[in-house]
């Protein structure tokens, strides 16, 4: 097995999986904080030269669901590794959000599509040079985007 500590919380709006965005393009300036727990404070250094994080988190109000799911943008069944469920083995997290400041060891963020009191496991800069790519398939997303910006989290994958 593997255990892994928090490196500290996420503070939402979003107080239960059911209505909440589904990634944080259709979540455009929901605004939460990351508290970074002390022991980690000194890993923010430099922190505030990024325009966008991408956070890993533990998805912890998901039950387990297999490994065919239905996900919320499509009507068929899928493997789990080509969705982006948060019902999975490993229940993990993984959003790309905007830093807007930093004030000790808390980071306000937008684009929230996270759980209030979501524990948070690794802070990553985003950087274009790295993350972004061309020529990109989506698989069987491309068909159903259309529905992104109004599909909410429906609580299937909840606890
Ligand atoms: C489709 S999942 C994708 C999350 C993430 N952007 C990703 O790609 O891994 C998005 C849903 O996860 C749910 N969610 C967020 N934080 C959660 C948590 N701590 N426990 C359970 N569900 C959570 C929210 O309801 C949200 O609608």
């Amino acid at each position: 097995m593997i255990y892994y500590k928090p490196i500290g919380v996420i503070q939402s709006p979003f107080k239960e999986p059911k209505g909440t965005p589904i990634q944080p393009t259709a979540a455009r300036d929901v605004e939460g904080i990351i508290e970074v727990y002390p022991d980690y404070r000194e890993g923010l250094k430099d922190i505030e030269g990024f325009s966008h994080l991408i956070l890993l988190y533990h998805l912890h109000l998901v039950k387990e669901s297999g490994l065919l799911v239905k996900p919320f943008l499509g009507n068929e069944l899928h493997g789990i590794f080509a969705t982006r469920s948060p019902g999975r083995p490993n229940s993990i997290g993984f959003s790309v959000v905007r830093l807007i400041n930093v004030e000790g060891n808390k980071l306000c963020i937008r684009d929230v599509d996270i759980i209030d009191g979501t524990p948070l496991l690794d802070i990553k800069p985003y950087v274009a040079e790295f993350d972004a790519r061309r020529d990109v398939k989506a698989g069987w997303f491309e068909q159903n985007m259309h529905k992104l910006a109004t599909t909410r989290d429906d609580g299937r994958f909840a606890k």
